[in-house]
């Protein structure tokens, strides 16, 4: 083989193996929700230390049979950072805890598994096998037209996987709030004398805001299936509604996780009022938004990707859209609002303040 053939051939064989961890990558997330069901990170944490093959076998309390497929399991969820791999008694091999299964542990504060488990429950994931048939179909989102009704409509006819969703929610909250109001962005929030978190599900983030400041009265508004039957406080009502229909006014609107699940149509018409509404109350007031940017030339490859991932997600499911700050920044001044502050918070989003 000369050397162009040789090159020809490298070519060749790493873009099959490309293709074949793009076509099996659903065997990465599928691992991960046996992990789960499992409870192997339950296991290692409850085993105060490192676990070996056997020991895990013995507590899963499986089929001896079993013990390869359940070392090749841990092999591969080793290989993807989800597990780590260590020495116990100077040579046996054994399995610990990283910073992603930290988040699998049950009853800890920021339990991750729900969300997992309800993002690859079948309603989720069944949808994407249709994807390339809805390329060429109608105007319908991918979740529309495989379920037959609007995602959100979906989640009021089907209370089990509504409330798994809330449930995913209000996880995402409690990971993210621990910085955002208890820590760095802090000063967001004070000064304040009332907020609604539109959208703000079964109001996990504002229950947080109204404890750690109890001079601010806190709305959430959200969909009446959503917000059924949950205890008040004095400073945390609850308004069943549509925010394109109804607002109450107050000094600051949040949205977290709101404007990547609308287009730009919608995201526009729900701004544009929040301008009128600031205005009426004498320029006072502000939007303040938890969302992702996606900063492709500046963040790391791997975070990107996992934005991207999302735009797909929102996309098919609810015509929404992940965007970068240039888009961000359009929508806002379309709105009429003058200026706008990003501060990235670690991970996937980022706290966005609007103003007038
Ligand atoms: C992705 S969830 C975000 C929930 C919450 N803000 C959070 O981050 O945990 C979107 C929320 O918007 C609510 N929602 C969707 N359409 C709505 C509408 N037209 N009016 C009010 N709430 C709506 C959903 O019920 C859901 O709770
Ligand atoms: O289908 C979804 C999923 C999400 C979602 C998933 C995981 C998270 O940690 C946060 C959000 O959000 C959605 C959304 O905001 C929407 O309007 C429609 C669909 C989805």
């Amino acid at each position: 083989m000369d050397a162009n053939q040789d090159q020809g051939a490298k070519e060749l064989f790493q873009g099959q193996a490309q293709l074949y961890k793009l076509m099996f990558n659903h065997l990465s997330s599928m691992s991960l929700k046996c992990a789960i069901e499992l409870g192997i990170a339950d296991i290692i944490h409850s085993h105060g230390r490192a676990i070996t093959l056997s020991e895990l076998v013995s507590a899963l309390d499986i089929q001896p049979t079993k013990t390869t497929g359940l070392f090749r399991l841990m092999r591969l969820l080793v290989h993807s950072g989800c597990f780590n791999k260590t020495k116990v008694n100077g040579q046996e091999e054994a399995y610990g805890l990283t910073a992603a299964s930290t988040l699998l542990i049950k009853d800890k504060p920021y339990c991750f598994s729900p969300t997992v488990s309800v993002f690859l429950d079948p309603c989720f994931v069944a949808a994407f096998q249709s994807l390339g048939s809805w390329f060429k179909g109608t105007e319908l989102t991918l979740w529309e037209t495989v379920h037959g009704i609007k995602f959100w409509e979906f989640m009021n006819q089907n209370p089990g996987i509504n409330q798994r969703f809330n449930e995913a929610m209000a996880s995402d909250t409690e990971i993210l709030t621990s910085f955002v109001v208890k820590a760095a962005c802090k000063q967001i929030f004070e000064g304040l004398g009332s907020l609604v978190d539109v959208g703000g599900g079964n109001g996990s983030l504002s229950r947080i805001i109204s404890e750690a400041f109890p001079g601010i009265k806190c709305t959430v508004l959200d969909l009446p299936h959503v917000v059924a039957n949950l205890p008040e406080a004095d400073n945390l009502k609850y308004i069943a509604g549509d925010m394109f229909q109804f607002i109450p006014p107050a000094d600051a609107f949040l949205f977290k996780l709101i404007f990547h699940g609308l287009g730009d149509e919608d995201g526009l018409k729900i701004l544009k009022k929040r301008r009128e509404a600031i205005a009426s109350n004498g320029k006072r007031g502000k939007v303040i938004i938890i969302d992702i940017v996606i900063n492709a030339e500046e963040e790391e490859r791997e975070l990107t990707e996992t934005k991207f991932l999302f735009d797909i997600l929102m996309s098919v499911n609810a015509n929404g859209k992940e965007r970068t700050e240039s888009e961000w920044a359009k929508l806002f001044s379309d709105a009429g609002f003058s200026h706008y502050k990003i501060t990235p918070i670690f991970g996937m989003r980022s706290l966005i303040e609007v103003y007038p």
